[in-house]
């Protein structure tokens, strides 16, 4: 079985290719001039790379008609939410014209495979406090230019499997975390300055945006096995919630990494870390997931907390 991957560098991506190699799926991912490969380098014996620029139809179609695959897990994206309010424009092209360009190679070629799209719990936005956990069936009100872009993917998803037959599956992937995690997201930003903060490389305070929001947070690699069983036992054209279905608040998921460390810290408010809204509260329900593939959450918060920072101790 071949799996294509865009997104393979990434942080989602790398976990998703050590989970399909360990199944014995051959794994063909997608890299442009730029991408950097620290966290597949350990990979790269036993994976194929193709150079293609996913903005370009040209270069997508080219691929897909070569490599034919079977499985494709659509994972590149923009996907840090502040960077879509500096520049909404390149958010929404990116997001929306890649997917596209999969869509429509798949269906031009006649290929017939699977997909899944990592869309995101972004969709949901806005919540009111009845609605909390939150079912796939919620109304879609979304607060961030990234946030329309995941709505974008995701209509287009339900929409290509209507109109054409695409056999497209949607996750909805609540936050997630784990080793590799990109230093912007909060866990990992957090966990890397304490780690800065143990070795003497930064004044012992951390720097902080929003701590009363409230996140429901799974493990990375919680997640990948969920983007493969919705693959392997998903309904084409549904959406699936991924979450642990428990919420942390910002401030809560600190303390924890705080009591990880033994040096004394202290909290400071940095108001550029703060944004222009900011979803109050997610908890996901993913029971229609679990019915329908027997998935849920098996890693502990806690560890995916301790194994982040361990990584980036071992890494400033
Ligand atoms: C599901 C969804 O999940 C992620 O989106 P996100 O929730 O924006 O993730 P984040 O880690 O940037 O922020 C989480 C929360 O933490 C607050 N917060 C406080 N202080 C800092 C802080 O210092 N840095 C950051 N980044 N956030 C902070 C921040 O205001 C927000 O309330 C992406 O994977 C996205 O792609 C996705 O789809």
């Amino acid at each position: 079985m071949k799996a294509l991957l865009t997104g393979i560098t990434g942080f989602a991506g790398s976990h998703m290719t050590e989970f399909l190699l360990a199944k014995n799926v051959e794994v063909i991912g997608t890299v442009r001039q730029r991408s950097r490969m620290d966290h597949i380098r350990h990979l790269l014996k036993d994976i194929h790379l193709y150079d293609c620029e996913l903005r370009d139809s040209f270069s997508v179609r080219t691929l897909i008609e070569r490599v034919k695959p079977d499985l494709i897990f659509h994972l590149a994206a923009q996907s840090f939410v502040p960077t879509s309010w500096n520049s909404p424009i390149d958010t929404i092209q990116n997001n929306i014209n890649c997917q596209l360009n999969i869509f429509e190679a798949v269906r031009r070629c006649g290929i017939d495979c699977k997909i899944q799209i990592a869309c995101s719990s972004e969709v949901y936005g806005r919540l009111e406090p009845h609605e909390i956990p939150i079912k796939e069936t919620n109304p879609l009100r979304p607060l961030s230019p990234y946030a329309v872009s995941k709505v974008a993917q995701d209509y287009l998803g339900y929409q290509y499997h209507q109109s054409y037959g695409l056999n497209v599956i949607r996750t909805r992937a609540f936050n997630h975390s784990g080793p590799r995690r990109g230093e912007h997201f909060v866990t990992s930003n957090f966990a890397k300055q304490i780690a800065q903060i143990e070795k003497g490389k930064q004044p012992p305070v951390v720097s902080v945006g929003n701590l009363q929001a409230q996140r429901d947070f799974t493990d990375v690699r919680d997640v990948v096995r969920a983007y493969w069983l919705v693959l392997e036992k998903g309904e084409p054209g549904e959406c699936y919630n991924i979450a642990s279905g428990t919420s942390w608040s910002i401030k809560e998921m600190l303390d924890k990494l705080l009591a990880l460390s033994t040096v004394e810290i202290e909290i400071k408010e940095d108001p550029a870390r703060l944004r222009p809204s900011d979803v109050e509260i997610w908890l996901g329900d993913y029971s229609k997931l679990h019915a329908q593939t027997g998935w849920r959450p098996e890693i502990p918060f806690d560890q995916t907390l301790s194994d982040l920072l361990n990584y980036w101790r071992e890494r400033v």
